[in-house]
């Protein structure tokens, strides 16, 4: 058995990035950027009116004076005059600032008859002009890897640059095995469960931004995964579920060495998600989870969603952890890393973490009210209520 560290840093050794594709600004949100974004102008591309007003010269703005309308910008319409002493130009929120002026008095400080305007009593002592490349210059860059936010859409559009070079959407195969799941939906016999693991992992890969197809369910024989092992040709990731243990119909680990695995590791000292394996298999990387509900989704979070950051090019780790306080006293943890379930309330310093009584690793009620992983190192000793301690938070994209 490894440890948790161990075979996280063995699942991000075996998980290369996916290469590249051009996508419309359109569709870039969520995308991973891979490769800079230059702007090709300044922005504003003038120095620009910050409000609807009057453009004129910083040293006529005196309360009281009296100055002529000489002409009008709208957005889009540069004024091409020079402003003059006593002259003013009407201007509207975005328009380029004429020449002779440095200044926009709003509106609501100026009384206008006719073409001439008196300027009021307080002007404030703001400009009101954006001036040339506030925003960003020509050659500035929006820096990759990112995952791109809708600013940074915007940002890539301001910049006018169309069509972003963003990672491939890595490609993951869902296998789920047992002769016991029928898909949800079917009529299952008694001695039946519905199979949900590859739904749950699905949804989560695909918030993740990466793409799942879900297979056949693979029958408890090699006959049926060598078939369905078949199906996944193609995928950069194909993930196993269940048929990891040691069971005798326990047959994924040995299908998947007479196609050639090069097994990275098997058993992670870790609860639940013991029977987790990774390896290459072929031009493919295989991550067999474990079949129990709550192990595969654990170990989905843990390892599945690292990985695929990774083939995304972005910086990938372990998950971000937070800080808490233990609501209940624990024992001493054992051997194996124990990634609780757990609710999470609000607390006075930090926020209050209460582990389920329940943790057996088949109850997706648990797990579906959990909005957090409590973390017990491995050998942790017993921990009082108040303590500190650390947890990976669970939900969050949704
Ligand atoms: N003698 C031992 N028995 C077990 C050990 C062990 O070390 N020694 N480990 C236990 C642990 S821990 C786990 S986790 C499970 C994992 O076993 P498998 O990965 O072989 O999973 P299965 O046996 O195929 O299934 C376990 C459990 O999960 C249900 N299952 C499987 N796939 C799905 C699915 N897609 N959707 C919903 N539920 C699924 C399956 O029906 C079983 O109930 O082994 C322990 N045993
Ligand atoms: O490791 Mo199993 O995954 O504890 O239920």
């Amino acid at each position: 058995m490894i440890s948790v560290e161990d075979a996280l840093a063995a699942c991000l050794d075996l998980a290369a990035p996916v290469g590249s594709e051009r996508v419309a600004l359109t569709d870039a949100g969520g995308r991973v950027l891979v490769a800079p974004v230059t702007a090709t102008r300044d922005q504003p591309p003038f120095s620009a009116s910050a409000m609807d007003g009057y453009a004129l010269r910083d040293v006529e703005a005196i309360p009281g004076r009296r100055l002529k309308v000489v002409g009008e910008a709208p957005a889009g319409r540069h004024w091409s005059g020079t402003i003059g002493p006593g002259e003013a130009l009407r201007i509207f929120t975005g328009a380029p600032l004429p020449d002779g002026t440095d200044r926009v008095v709003i509106q609501e400080d100026v009384s206008r008859e006719g073409d001439r305007i008196t300027l009021g009593r307080d002007l404030g002592s703001g400009h009101n002009v954006r001036p040339s490349g506030a925003d960003f210059v020509a050659g500035d860059t929006m820096s990759a890897p990112r995952r791109l936010s809708p600013a940074d859409v915007a940002l890539a559009a301001s910049m006018n640059v169309p069509l972003l070079e963003v990672s491939r959407r890595p490609t993951v195969a869902l296998i789920a095995t047992g002769d016991e799941l029928v898909t949800p939906g079917e009529s299952p016999r008694p001695d039946q469960i519905i199979a949900s693991n590859t739904y749950g992992l699905k949804a989560r890969i695909e918030a993740e931004g990466a793409e799942a197809r879900l297979l056949p369910i693979a029958r408890d024989n090699r006959e049926s995964l060598e078939q369905v092992f078949d199906l996944a040709a193609g995928a950069d990731l194909i993930v196993t579920v269940g048929g990891a243990s040691v069971g005798d119909h326990d047959l994924v680990g040995d299908v998947a060495a007479s196609r050639g695995l090069d097994r990275a590791f098997y058993k992670v000292a870790m609860r639940p998600g013991k029977p987790l394996m990774a390896g290459r298999l072929g031009d493919a990387v295989l991550l067999g989870l474990p079949g129990n509900p709550v192990s595969a989704m654990v170990c989905g979070e843990l390892f599945l969603i690292p990985m695929l950051q990774a083939m995304m090019g972005l910086p990938a780790g372990a998950r971000p952890r937070l800080r808490a306080r233990l609501g209940v006293e624990l024992p001493a943890n054992g051997p194996r890393e124990h990634y609780m379930r757990a609710e999470i309330s609000a607390g006075e310093d930090l926020p209050i973490i209460t582990p389920y009584g329940s943790q057996d690793s088949s109850l997706l009620t648990v797990l579906s009210g959990a909005s957090g992983l409590l973390v017990r190192p491995v050998d942790a000793p017993r921990t009082q209520a108040g303590e500190m301690v650390e947890y990976v938070p669970l939900h969050q994209m949704f």
